[in-house]
């Protein structure tokens, strides 16, 4: 017998479940928008943000979509973000009726970076650590800040040892 599974504090998400997670934050986001509830447009923050905000357009019908890439650089001990990819200018003006959107917040450090860009936009996750909580308008499922989470892009299946081993 093991007594310390593999997967203690690591939170996998399925496909399934991603869209379920995903889908129930594009409902709680209908309607919320500030011109008669309405979105003007959904931007993903890449790579991340890219599968939620396809599935968050699609339940909201929001035809406008753009990206946003933003790049953590390590140095020493020091995390910096910097932007590498702005969306259309025109479109975001000081962010007023659109949705940003990402997997997840962790330490808050890329929607920290994105909000000072954009302070009038919505920011949305699928996920979210509670160091970065208030960097977040609206997540659906919280984590604690010492669980990684595996997004099913990063997975594959693959064979487990039976729970009490083989001879
Ligand atoms: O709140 P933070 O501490 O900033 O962490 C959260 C960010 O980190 C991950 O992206 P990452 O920079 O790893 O790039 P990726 O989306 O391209 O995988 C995740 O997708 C979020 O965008
Ligand atoms: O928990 C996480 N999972 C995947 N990517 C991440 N980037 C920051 N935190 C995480
Ligand atoms: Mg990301």
């Amino acid at each position: 017998m093991v007594d310390r599974l593999p997967h203690e504090k690591g939170f996998h998400v399925s496909w399934d479940q991603l869209h379920r997670d995903a889908r129930a934050l594009a409902w709680r986001l209908d309607g919320k928008g500030p011109d008669n509830g309405q979105w003007k447009a959904v931007v993903g923050i890449t790579r991340g943000g890219l599968v939620p905000a396809a599935i968050v357009s699609r339940e909201l019908d929001i035809r406008v979509v753009d990206t946003i890439s933003v790049k953590s650089y390590s140095h020493q001990t020091q995390k910096e973000a910097l932007v590498t990819k702005e969306p259309q200018a025109e479109l975001m003006g000081d962010g007023e009726g659109v949705l940003i959107v990402d997997d997840l917040v962790d330490s808050g450090k890329t929607l920290e970076l994105v909000r000072k860009l954009y302070p009038k936009a919505h920011f949305a996750t699928v996920y979210a650590k509670p160091k970065g909580r208030e960097q977040v308008d609206t997540f659906i499922t919280e984590v604690s800040q010492d669980t990684w989470i595996f997004f099913p892009w990063d997975m594959a299946l693959q064979y487990v040892q039976p729970y009490r081993g083989t001879d």
